[in-house]
């Protein structure tokens, strides 16, 4: 029996990124009843992992995450890379694919406070850590007197900041608090239709190269066919909204009834003003719903909406 891998699968190092690499990797074993040898991890340092100061729509956006990620894939060292699809841009380089994603987590954003019960119980003029600029306008809408600041980084660092009372409140995706075993820390979820999440959260994407038939094969059975519809309609809808991620948008698709429903936000960065839109469709439209539902809120958006 061959002791070679069979795939080398591409993660990066941050504790979340290991937690998605390595179910990802007992998902394969379970699906093939390879032995975890076969299926090494390769922790590949991206530049974002080196930037903790800035928020990183400044800095450079979404594909300072994925980089070196996608060379590795391109030049061979590795078969596999395992993204947060939040965090995967909308335009990949040329001869890599998505291949799919896993079974969705929990999509919510968590409210994390030591002193408040959730974001309308927090005090006038409290403050809030976050380094989204969809976080930043949501809360802004919500609560127009609350004072949000640049807050990155683990979640350890934030509670600490939290506990030393630097900061009132911060918002994390339940999905990463999850898969990190760290639900014990959350303050309150807030309901998708009051707090939407993010396109792509609570997804795992899984990137091969484009020709690559046998690693295509291989993960197909521990693809989400549920996760893909809502997936290619959020990420259509994004496309058609904004490539920078500098943009406040906000996005969530869902099976409802067996039709697939898209949810869509865009926010003046103040949260002073914001448009949204919902669009039901045949799952197997999913692109076009996404696109759709963004070109409405396009051509709904005043001159100047998005300026701060
Ligand atoms: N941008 C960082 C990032 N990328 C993915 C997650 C969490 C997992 C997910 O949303 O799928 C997080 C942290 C957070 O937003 O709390």
């Amino acid at each position: 029996m061959s002791t070679s891998p069979a795939f080398v699968i591409g993660t990066r190092g941050s504790p979340l990124a290991l937690a998605q690499a390595h179910e990802t990797q007992r998902r394969l074993i379970d699906a093939h009843g390879l032995p975890p040898e076969r299926l090494p991890l390769q922790i590949i340092k991206t530049t974002g992992d080196r930037i903790q100061d800035r928020a990183l729509s400044e800095a450079g956006g979404k594909g300072l995450f994925t980089k070196e990620l996608d060379i590795a894939l391109l030049e061979g060292s590795i078969d596999l890379g395992v993204h947060s699809a939040k965090d995967l841009p909308t335009a990949l380089p040329e001869g890599i694919v998505i291949a799919g994603y896993l079974p969705r987590e929990d999509v919510r954003d968590a409210f994390i406070s030591l002193h408040a019960r959730n974001l309308q119980d927090l005090p006038e003029g409290a403050v809030v850590g976050s380094a989204s600029l969809r976080r930043q306008a949501e809360i802004r809408r919500l609560r127009p007197d609350v004072k949000v600041t640049l807050l990155r980084g683990n979640v350890e660092t934030r509670l600490a900041r939290l506990k030393r009372g630097e900061i009132d409140a911060t918002l994390l995706a339940m999905a990463g608090l999850r898969r990190l075993g760290l639900t014990e820390h959350v303050t309150a979820v807030l309901d998708v239709e009051d707090f939407l999440p993010a396109v792509g959260q609570g997804a795992i994407a899984i990137t091969i190269r484009a020709d690559d038939e046998k690693v295509a094969r291989a993960v197909r059975p521990i693809l989400h066919a549920e996760t893909g519809y809502a997936l290619a309609a959020e990420r259509a809808f994004l496309t058609v909204l904004d490539g920078s991620c500098r943009t406040p948008i906000a996005g969530h698709a869902r099976l409802v009834d067996g039709e697939l429903e898209i949810r869509g936000l865009v926010l003046r960065p103040n949260g002073s003003g914001s448009l949204d839109v919902v669009r039901r469709g045949a799952p197997e439209d999913a692109a076009a719903l996404g696109r759709e539902a963004g070109l409405d809120l396009r051509a709904r958006m005043p001159d100047g909406f998005l300026d701060p």
